[in-house]
């Protein structure tokens, strides 16, 4: 396999849609005698006004379901319950006390909270004042922290009060740097007083109360205003600041709940973060659908099983890591399934076994693939009814793989990066992803370098490696951070990492390159055993030997727990300075 990875990107920068194309659309004055522009004025009778053109914003899912589902419940956390009425009401009110507060367009309003209806009525309330919604991975420690609220040009944070202590650390640090002190408003789950921290502090309910009803909505200009900011996990380096626009997260929205068979009023378990791209779209999602949203502060199975019998639950989410976590609990936290529930998976690779551990829980897995600068979902392995016919383990290898573009999509390939050519639908030649389409970020916060970078050849280079099968689905291979190159030969850490998650005693495993004298770099796995599990470094390398090609079976395999990010990735970096640590083995 020729290795192109490592060479520099082609040099040629092509924009196939402009960024500044001038996409104001809405009033006739922008169009003066209601006519329409360029080559269609020869279409004669034509007119391009409020009445047909509207700029799309997931704000009006909410003002629907507020309409169309008005009594049905929209969330649920513990005693508290809204019903879709009660939640658009809810965030007209706290949209108008944003304004009051000086919240004007454009500016940045963030987050740092779990999953609590206060999270979900933000995702329509910021974007309702003008405002763009950030919303804070709530792992962060207060250094990052602070790192990120001076990126964001954070003017407002809502924070839980658990995580009040992190937030005044890194206000701390901030001191003396911001020209205003970020208001602060306090979501908290107590009646009593606001605790004190300084005079700009405000108590969310107080600011939905003292709301008013009758506000009206600032809606987006163009289509392209931003409604969000979101920072990437974080694996491969600095989390970079990812800026969404309303029509990018009205279509993606459209195209998630499409994609998962969504019906209409799911009950929907919020086990994905919401901060993590804005939940995969899934709060604007839920609107469209008059679904509910059961909020859950905190992920485990024992809650994820009661929750479902609790609310009848029909979907849910997770990483990789959270199904992992589920097919591995103790038989005493899992409970019977009332029903098929469909789980939505991606955000890292899914280990074909535990897809099919899943199933066999009573779980229909679905499988997504994408990135913060994709809206999160981008593709999807639609589920062909012939393969329900293939064995058990053919079956969780089809569904292991990352699918088809979705419809809101415009384009998805997978190239040569230096040639952009696009590689043979082989199931062998490694290329990068590249997506094209409106559900594609508009780019990097302050940071123009890095977004001519990434649209260099007028596609989205995602970094990550993936070969496309005769079907044309595709199949992720590495990143291209991560994959291993030994001997001139690329070897896919995922392949191995499927081998080892086959192991009855593995529970998690990763791979990455251990640099090498003579073969310029060996596969290294990092694992860590199921309990009570005791099983020696020869005999992973022999199941692996048995099961792959010997150039591609680990050559050594370190025992210890895996390093995440809080969106459950791996971070392959900290594994990566290990292997380099332990030197040569040649
Ligand atoms: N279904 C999937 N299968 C395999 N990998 C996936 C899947 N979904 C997402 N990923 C991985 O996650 C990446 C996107 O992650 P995200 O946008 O959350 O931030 P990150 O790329 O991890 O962080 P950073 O860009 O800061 O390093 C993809 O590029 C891909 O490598």
């Amino acid at each position: 396999m020729r290795h192109f990875f490592r060479q520099p990107f082609g040099t040629r920068f092509l924009y196939s849609f402009s960024p500044f194309r001038d996409t104001r659309l809405l009033s006739s004055q922008n169009f003066p005698g209601n006519s329409v522009p360029g080559s269609w004025k020869s279409m004669e009778g034509l007119v391009r006004c409020s009445a047909n053109d509207v700029p799309l914003s997931p704000i009006s899912f909410l003002e629907r379901s507020a309409k169309v589902y008005r009594d049905r419940t929209s969330v649920v956390h513990g005693s508290v319950e809204y019903t879709w009425h009660e939640t658009h009401q809810r965030c007209l009110k706290l949209a108008s006390s944003l304004t009051q507060l000086g919240i004007s367009r454009g500016d940045v309003v963030a987050t740092l909270s779990p999953n609590v209806p206060a999270m979900y009525e933000l995702h329509f309330a910021v974007p309702m004042a003008g405002a763009v919604l950030c919303t804070l991975n709530t792992r962060y420690d207060a250094s990052i922290l602070a790192i990120l609220l001076k990126h964001s040009q954070t003017k407002m944070i809502f924070v839980d009060y658990l995580l009040l202590d992190v937030l005044k650390k890194a206000l701390d640090l901030l001191q003396g740097t911001e020209s205003r002190p970020i208001i602060i408003v306090l979501i908290s789950e107590y009646e009593g007083p606001c605790p004190t921290i300084t005079s700009n502090t405000y108590e969310y309910e107080s600011l939905v109360a003292n709301g008013c009803k009758g506000f009206e909505i600032r809606r987006p200009e163009s289509e392209w205003d931003p409604i969000s900011l979101n920072y990437t996990s974080g694996t491969t380096s600095r989390p970079k600041g990812v800026v969404y626009n309303h029509r990018g997260a009205y279509l993606n929205t459209l195209a998630t709940i499409f994609l998962h068979g969504f019906g209409l009023m799911p009950n929907y378990l919020w086990t994905v973060p919401m901060f993590h791209c804005n939940g995969w779209n899934l709060t604007w999602g839920m609107a469209v659908l008059g679904g509910t949203n059961i909020c859950l502060k905190k992920v485990s199975p024992k809650g994820i099983f009661e929750n479902i019998a609790l609310h009848d639950v029909t979907h849910m989410g997770g990483a990789p890591t959270v199904l992992n976590m589920i097919v591995n609990s103790s038989p005493t936290d899992q409970k019977p399934l009332p029903h098929i529930v469909d789980v939505m998976t991606g955000g890292a690779p899914p280990p074909p076994q535990v897809c099919f551990q899943m199933e066999e829980l009573g779980f229909r897995v679905s499988h997504l693939y994408g990135l913060t600068e994709t809206y999160g979902p981008g593709t999807y392995c639609a589920w062909k009814p012939e393969w329900n016919l293939l064995c058990p383990e053919e079956r969780a290898n089809m569904k292991a793989r990352q699918g088809i573009p979705h419809p809101c999509l415009e384009d998805l390939d997978v190239k040569d990066p230096v040639t952009m050519e696009s590689v043979p639908a082989d199931g062998k030649t490694i290329g990068e992803v590249m997506f094209r389409g409106n559900t594609v970020m508009s780019g990097y916060f302050k940071d123009l370098q890095a977004t001519e970078e990434a649209f260099k050849g007028g596609w989205f280079r995602s970094g990550d490696l993936a070969v496309k099968h005769h079907d044309g689905y595709l199949e992720l291979k590495d990143r291209l951070k991560d994959i291993v190159i030994s001997g001139g030969e690329n070897i896919s850490t995922i392949e191995i990492e499927t081998v080892l998650y086959s192991h009855p005693a593995i529970l998690e495993a990763a791979v990455v390159a251990r640099p090498d004298d003579h073969w310029g770099q060996t596969p290294c796995a990092f694992v860590k055993l199921k309990e009570e599990c005791n099983v020696s470094e020869h005999d992973i390398i022999q199941f692996c030997r048995g099961r792959l090609p010997h150039y591609m079976a680990p050559r050594s395999v370190v025992f210890e727990d895996l390093p995440r990010t809080s969106t459950g990735k791996v971070q392959k970096f900290i594994l990566r300075e290990k292997a380099k640590a332990m030197g040569s083995l040649s």
